[in-house]
């Protein structure tokens, strides 16, 4: 099928490469000129496993393009997606002015024929029919200009009556491992009330349903599940929001574990064990972050305060992790008692492993604080110290070892669990330090093994 996938993110890339790869034929739009350059020339803008390979492998088989001109994707898309950010604006709710570009870009952009216009961006309960009317707007642009255009342009009219659909698609890939959640998806939510465009989307993920891409081929097809506009986007973040205060729970347990003795890391594997609890997501430590997350809790909370309902559950979610955020604080401050003057040495600055998303990353609040406090700060992260310049980073000297890290360090604090951090060679580092502390913010190393190496280990509710 023909597709255009708007905005190349760690979304629209991974959606449009991927289609590319089970052999759609694929347009990307990208208003960033720098980034349609990089990924022309067969590279991704972004750090994700397995992206790069497969974009090349579509790229040399000619089924993915990218370009900056809406209209050419537009005109070749059957299916076209929205899969630009909604960023948090300061109050909370999410900032939709990208997807309302787009949206008026594609009306006025549409040439005729029948489109599925998908929402594939995190977008707040109601956005479909929005969209709609954005779209609509954008053609009566169109058509204003068209007519003003004069007789030879008129003759075009006709077409511009284009019709379309829209559906809610929401996206559940997470980073780091967004390429395998796309061919291995737990479930597809389509959102809509048009057959017509529900069949086109079924058709579209029909290789993906049926697990001819996915790493086990013997699963039972991925369940698609088609339901209205609004309830494919409270989905989304009804998803998001669950797992966030999944993870608030097993945090707030930690903290009672640190006063009363017990061990988090045994407390979860014991709850989750109930089929009813499941084992995932009750890794406590240092909080949860990143681009969803945050936002996507918070816009929530924003949609229910403006039906004049408090989302007091919630809202004690956001709260708990914002004391979370900063626990490593609290415990270098147990451990090294005045922390002004002292070196501390961050293992990891991404906001989890196999990404160089920093964005909300629980060490950006870490390396302020900790500046605030007179601390000197460094750190090493496998993928920021090779790109570090470009994100911009204050307050932080960015090492290019770990070693180098440690050298000096009074404290060590592990942000990011890092799967190379299991493998380093601790007795080296605690010998480099001048005080050999370990916060181990995701409760990730082996303690014994640390206090053998020489360090005071203090984890996270353990
Ligand atoms: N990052 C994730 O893991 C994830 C997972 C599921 C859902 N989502 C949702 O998907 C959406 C995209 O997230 P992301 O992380 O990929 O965002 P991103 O910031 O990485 O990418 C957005 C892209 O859109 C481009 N863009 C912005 N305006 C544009 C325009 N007018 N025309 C063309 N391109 C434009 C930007 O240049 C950028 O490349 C968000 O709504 C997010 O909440 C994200
Ligand atoms: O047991 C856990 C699991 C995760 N985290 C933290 O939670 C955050 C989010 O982690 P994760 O969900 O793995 O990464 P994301 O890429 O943010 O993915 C989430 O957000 C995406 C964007 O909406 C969704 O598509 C995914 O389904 C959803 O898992 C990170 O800071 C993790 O360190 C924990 O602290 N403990």
């Amino acid at each position: 099928m023909r597709v255009c996938v708007i905005g190349t993110g760690y979304v629209g890339l991974v959606t449009g490469a991927c289609l590319a790869h089970i052999g759609h034929s694929v347009i990307c739009v990208d208003n960033n000129e720098e980034k349609v350059k990089l990924m022309k020339s067969g590279q991704s803008p972004i750090f994700e496993p397995g992206l790069s390979e497969i974009m090349q492998s579509a790229i040399q088989s000619g089924n993915i393009e990218f370009t900056t001109d809406i209209s050419a994707g537009v005109s070749h898309g059957e299916i076209l997606f929205i899969a630009v950010g909604t960023p948090p604006l300061p109050t909370g709710e999410s900032d939709t002015r990208y997807v309302e570009a787009v949206a008026r870009g594609i009306g006025a952009n549409l040439d005729g024929g029948y489109k599925v216009i998908v929402n594939k961006s995190t977008v707040p309960i109601g956005s479909g029919d929005w969209v709609r009317m954005l779209v609509m707007d954008g053609i009566a642009e169109q058509k204003t200009l068209v007519t003003a255009g004069g007789a030879a342009s008129q003759e075009k009219l006709p077409e511009y009556a284009s019709e379309f659909d829209v559906v809610s698609n929401p996206e559940f890939l997470r980073e780091g491992s967004a390429v395998y959640d796309t061919f291995n998806p737990d479930r597809i939510v389509l959102g809509g009330n048009s057959p017509r465009a529900i069949d086109m989307m079924k058709e579209l993920y029909a290789p993906i349903v049926e697990r001819n891409f996915a790493s086990d081929k013997s699963l039972p097809q991925v369940p698609v599940l088609a339901t209205d506009l609004s309830s494919a986007e409270m989905i989304k973040y009804a998803a998001n929001a669950f797992l966030a205060t999944k993870i608030s729970f097993i945090n707030e347990v930690a903290n009672i574990c640190d006063r009363v003795g017990a061990d988090i890391t045994q407390v979860a594997k014991g709850i989750g064990l109930d089929s009813r609890i499941g084992s995932k997501f009750l890794q406590a430590g240092i909080g949860w972050g990143g681009s969803c997350f945050p936002k996507d809790v918070s816009a929530l909370v924003h949609t229910a305060d403006d039906y004049g309902y408090e989302a007091q559950l919630l809202k004690a979610a956001v709260s708990v992790n914002e004391r979370q955020r900063l626990i490593a604080l609290e415990k270098l401050q147990q451990a090294l008692k005045i922390l002004k003057g002292k070196t501390v040495g961050l293992l990891g600055l991404t906001f989890k492993p196999d990404t160089d998303d920093l964005r909300d990353a629980p060490a950006l609040n870490l390396i302020e604080q900790l500046n605030r406090l007179g601390a000197k700060v460094k750190a090493y992260d496998p993928i920021i110290s090779q790109t570090g310049m470009r994100h911009g980073l204050s307050g932080v000297l960015v090492e290019t070892d770990a070693e180098r890290l440690a050298d000096g360090c009074d404290a060590l604090v592990l942000v990011t669990e890092w799967e190379q951090f299991s493998n380093l060679d601790y007795a080296k580092m605690a010998k480099l330090m001048s005080h050999a502390v370990m916060i181990d913010g995701r409760n990730f190393l082996d303690p014994e093994t640390m206090v053998r190496a020489g360090f005071q280990y203090i984890g996270v509710g353990r």
